[in-house]
């Protein structure tokens, strides 16, 4: 049987890429996504937005909900401290037989726990599994209908501390209105929009940067 587009997108990192290096995995897969076949990923130009947040939260502990094929996973990695971690949840096993070798191949295995499975099962057992108290950094950019849910459920698990930062992909396309108006009424959160584009094309997207008030 034929190959599936993220397998589509590995073969060309793997031929067009340089092992062990990050940027050359992002821009390869953007070339990709813009020349081959449009992917999923939160792509070049909300990735750039996400870069600046990264950098400026500097987060000790960081957690991404939908890894797909690992582009936006090696985009936070590359920026992440010496000895900091990322956990990133995958529902799709073949999504995460992907992403693991995109990560691996630009080197940042180290820095990153792939972890498969519903993000509603895996979140209430994260402290106790993973020794993560809670999380300075959150990338929510799985199935749009779960963005709310798995918030409300990190609350109640403790994982958010007073100053935690979510950053929501696809706030507008495909659009995540119920979790839009959740953090931006409720008094636990300080809520900011970040207008750009959908990936890889003129539509408008963007990315909601919430801070945990506690
Ligand atoms: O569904 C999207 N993401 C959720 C991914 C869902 C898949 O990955 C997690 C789960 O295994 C599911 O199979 C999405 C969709 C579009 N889009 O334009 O349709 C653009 C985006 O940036 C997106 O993150
Ligand atoms: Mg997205």
């Amino acid at each position: 049987t034929g190959s599936t587009r993220p397998q589509r997108l590995l073969k060309a990192v793997q031929k067009n890429a340089t092992k062990g290096d990050p940027q050359s995995v992002i821009s390869t897969i953007d070339h990709f996504c813009r020349r081959c076949e449009w992917a999923m990923n939160v792509g070049d130009e909300k990735g750039t937005i996400l870069d600046s947040v990264v950098c400026e939260v500097s987060p000790g502990s960081t957690l991404e909900l939908g890894t797909y094929c690992g582009y936006s996973t090696v985009r936070i990695a590359r920026l992440l401290a010496p000895g900091t971690k990322l956990i990133t949840l995958e529902f799709n096993p073949d999504f995460a037989k992907v992403a693991r070798q995109v990560i691996e191949f630009a080197g940042l295995q180290e820095k990153v726990l792939l972890v498969e499975g519903p993000s509603g099962d895996i979140i209430p057992k994260i402290k106790e599994q993973f020794g993560i108290t809670t999380f300075d950094l959150v990338f929510l950019d799985h199935w749009k209908d779960r963005y709310l849910p798995d918030t409300k459920l990190l609350e109640e698990c403790g994982l958010l501390r007073k100053g935690s930062v979510l950053m929501a992909d696809n706030v507008i396309c495909p659009g995540t209105p119920d979790y839009l108006a959740y953090v931006r009424s409720s008094p636990k959160y300080d809520s900011k929009y970040f207008k750009s584009h959908l990936e890889y094309t003129k539509v408008e997207d963007g990315l909601e940067k919430s801070v945990y008030l506690g």
